[in-house]
């Protein structure tokens, strides 16, 4: 391996020195010899890397670049791969700079286990619709008006496998049930549409024979009673069965649905119920606050209680608002309210159905406080068909017995990077994604933590740096979009609102949330615009940045947390990449089911680092079963992402683009890096962000944490993800200005007592013993951190705020 500080004084030479070489002595064709070689290294120098890389060598140059900020190196003492330029007349090491492409450890992965699925033929797609012929929503015992209304006006045309199974049973019985399909497989109207039929049954049990009467049905309305309750873990989520409701309530006017959810004005919702509602919406937090508090809410005629995503509703501390409401539904069964109509055909007993992608332990504890004798409905494996062998079905349908998987037809993949070139290699995959038009259209960006994430928001979407190949008329078109993208936020003012405020406070940023991203587009994709989403972001801003990513028709990438996992269904999403690995494996299912829903195709892709994360290979594999792992070496992702743009955007061919990508990722680094330098506000954001990603890191499920070991990282190289010439001091107490305020590491945000070293020698210097003291002391306060964690939720359920309360992000 070259030296790269030996490299440099090598280059220094004799210019900079200004001494000219004087060949003197020995044969006339040794000097000329000596001056020729002399030009030939003068020329290499100059003409940057391309003599000095190849496509396959580890890149020589530039090895260093030192920032215009830092003075030229009289001395170089390196340490572990980075090298301390200092003065002569300081001691003290003064600036970092680390080269991006060397001291990196290398994958441990061989190269032929990285590609081993290509070759196998893509599965059909496991939660598509059924054929239409085959099984038309009429044969599941719907009415032929909701059947009419499902295929003509919402263009579905037959129902999923899930849908089909949950549709005859819960017609057919008041049996509890346990619906379990993967994502995307359309649980929203697996429940929801035996519910409303059997609604419209008690207002009119002959409807079933009129595929146009709804007239008689008028017999309902929204005063006759509380019929069904649904609980869903989060506001988003909420929101967007409310949403699906609300359509299919279309053509039934006279029965109405509402939501009571936290970040919503009480009062607001307390004058809804008093009107009256027949299907309600809610998260557990804020319907408890109202069952407490809103004598209009009367719960006895509720004969459908449903609870969406059951394992977060565990995950989210839950359990004793759930115990309570059935509680009070129990009890409210068989009293009679005063004034109220006697509904023909109500059943006697409640049917509780309970909603999960996994069957984990927290799911089997809701099931016991919820369920009583009831049905477990899961998915038949879907019919093979050509490209899928009736012997993979089987195996698909042995497995899914025993885990939670992806969806057969998503392509997954990972890539193994140093944690240097991280970041770079982020930038290096969206910019390829994003560099012909038409090809993705939407991809997800799973981050770790709510700091992170607007760091990295920051970094694509800031307005001083311009890539060199944009021309100008590609940035005017990015700026004349970012209006557009305000106007298409249903409230803009929120978002202005939201700035504005943020300028005033200190801890926050001054951001947006959604923005033009010119350090990631491409002149075939001038307008490719930015999103950012977590869980520290006030409720409005979420709702309107999350409907603003779903309606825009702009290519558009959404940066967030694991705010945005779980049951939201954004259309059209190509691309899912956890750019910081899942917290767990069921997390990871989650994210990586936003893309290929309900038949459609889709890709993800997980960054890994070298090490003992390369062991969660085995675990995607496990979760995709027979469907595609491939993974990508991050040198061929860079390659692509840098050179691509510069081929195409300069009309150069790629023998003379080739070999240049390395020093365009280097300075795409360094321009974010001298940024940072520049600018305080930056630096303190990526010292936060850097800071937070090393705490949540250290949250990952037990027994995950032999993968994820926080012991293992590199904290010096992952700086530089975090465009840091070094490792940010006060690890040990709360953070770069010594303050917690806003740092949002996941779970247990590891307070101050975690954090600080027991022993005597916390906190000083940067050095490699209270570095690791430091991380002994994160891991060792986990547990700590993560009871406080659940208190804190708690605190915020019962405050009325449910989960989206709690910054989940
Ligand atoms: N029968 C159908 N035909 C075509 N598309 C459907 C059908 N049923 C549902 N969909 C679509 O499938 C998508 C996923 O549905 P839904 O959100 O209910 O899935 P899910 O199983 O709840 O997923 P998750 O577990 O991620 O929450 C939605 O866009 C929905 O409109």
């Amino acid at each position: 391996m070259a030296d790269d500080g030996l490299l440099m004084n090598f280059a220094l030479g004799d210019d900079l020195l200004g001494v000219k070489s004087v060949f003197k002595g020995g044969r006339w064709k040794d000097r000329l010899q000596a001056k020729k070689s002399l030009q030939r290294r003068k020329k290499g120098n100059n003409s940057g890397s391309k003599a000095l890389t190849g496509s396959n060598a580890v890149p020589t140059k530039p090895k260093e670049v030192v920032d215009d900020q830092v003075p030229r190196p009289a001395k170089k003492q390196r340490l572990n791969g980075t090298t301390f330029m200092s003065n002569k007349t300081s001691t003290k090491p003064k600036e970092v700079v680390s080269s991006l492409f060397t001291y990196n450890p290398s994958s441990k992965v061989p190269a032929s286990t990285q590609t081993q699925s290509e070759q196998v033929p893509a599965p059909e797609p496991s939660n598509a619709p059924l054929p239409a012929s085959a099984s038309p929503f009429t044969s599941l015992g719907l009415s032929p008006f909701l059947s009419t209304h499902l295929t003509q006006n919402l263009s579905l045309c037959a129902p999923t496998a899930i849908q089909k199974a949950a549709i005859t049973q819960l017609l057919r019985e008041d049996s509890d049930a346990f619906i379990q399909a993967e994502t995307g497989s359309g649980k929203t109207l697996a429940y929801l549409l035996p519910i409303l039929q059997r609604i419209l049954t008690l207002s009119n049990p002959s409807l079933e024979s009129s595929p146009t009467g709804g007239d008689k049905a008028r017999k309902l309305d929204r005063s006759s009673g509380l019929f069904a309750l649904i609980l869903a873990p989060t506001r988003e989520l909420t929101h967007q069965i409310s949403s699906v409701l609300t359509r299919l309530l279309r053509p039934l006017p006279w029965l109405v649905a509402g939501t009571v959810t936290g970040g919503s004005t009480k009062n607001h919702e307390k004058s809804r119920i008093r009107k009256g509602i027949n299907i309600l919406i809610a998260t557990p937090g804020r319907l408890a606050d109202h069952l407490e508090h809103t004598e209009a809410l009367d719960m006895s005629s509720v004969r459908w209680l449903v609870l969406d995503e059951g394992d977060r509703l565990m995950e989210l501390g839950f359990e004793e608002e759930i115990k309570d409401i059935v509680k009070r539904l129990e009890e409210a069964q068989g009293k009679k309210r005063p004034g109220r109509v006697n509904i023909v055909g109500l059943p006697e007993r409640r049917t509780t159905v309970l909603c999960s992608a996994t069957m984990k332990m927290g799911v089997q504890k809701l099931g016991e406080i919820s369920l009583k004798d009831a049905v477990h409905i899961k998915a038949d494996a879907p019919t093979p068909q050509s490209t899928a062998t009736p012997q993979g079905v089987e195996e698909r349908q042995q497995q899914k017995e025993k885990a939670f998987l992806a969806p057969a037809q998503l392509k997954q993949s990972y890539t193994v990077v140093p944690p240097k070139q991280r970041l770079v290699t982020l930038a290096a995959l969206l910019k390829r994604t994003f560099a012909r038009k038409g090809s993705v259209m939407k991809a997800i960006v799973f981050l770790s933590c709510a700091d992170s994430v607007d760091f990295h928001f920051e970094i694509f979407t800031r307005k001083e740096a311009q890539p060199p190949e944009e021309t100008s008329s590609s940035r005017q078109n990015t700026q004349s979009n970012d209006m557009s993208s305000n106007a298409e936020i249903q409230d803009p003012s929120l978002l202005r609102e939201s700035s504005n405020r943020a300028k005033s406070t200190k801890q926050k940023p001054d951001l947006s949330t959604i923005a033009p991203a010119p350090t990631l587009a491409s002149p075939s994709n001038p307008d490719l615009k930015l999103y950012r989403l977590h869980g520290s972001l006030e409720q409005k801003i979420r709702t309107a940045t999350l409907q603003s990513f779903t309606r825009s028709t702009d290519p558009s990438i959404l940066l967030c947390t694991d705010v945005a996992s779980r049951g939201l269904d954004l259309p059209n999403i190509d691309l899912v990449i956890e750019y910081d690995p899942p917290f767990s494996s069921d997390d990871h299912l989650h994210r990586v089911g936003r893309t290929a829903r309900a038949g459609k195709e889709g890709q993800a892709c997980c960054f890994l680092m070298p090490g003992p994360e390369e062991g969660y290979i085995s675990i995607l594999r496990d979760c995709a079963g027979e469907g595609f792992v491939k993974g990508e070496k991050a040198e061929d992702v860079l390659r692509k992402g840098f050179t691509s743009s510069i081929s195409k955007d300069n009309n150069k061919n790629d023998t003379t683009s080739a070999g240049r990508w390395d020093d365009i990722a280097t300075e795409y680094q360094l321009s974010i890096e001298r940024w940072i330098i520049a600018d305080t506000r930056a630096s303190d954001m990526a010292k936060k962000a850097f800071i937070s990603h090393v705490r949540a890191y250290a949250t990952h499920v037990v027994k995950e944490r032999r993968i994820f070991d926080v012991k293992a990282l590199h904290l010096g190289h992952l700086a530089k993800a975090f465009a840091l010439r070094e490792r940010p001091g006060g690890m040990g107490r709360g953070g770069p200005s010594g303050s917690h305020e806003g740092s949002n590491g996941r779970r247990g945000q590891g307070g101050e007592k975690t954090m600080r070293r027991r022993s005597g020698d916390s906190g000083e210097g940067d050095g490699k013993s209270s570095q690791r003291a430091d991380i002994v002391d994160m891991h060792d306060g986990q547990e700590d951190a993560a009871r406080k964690m659940r208190a804190k939720m708690k605190e915020q359920a019962i405050a009325g705020g449910g989960a989206g309360e709690f910054n989940i992000g």
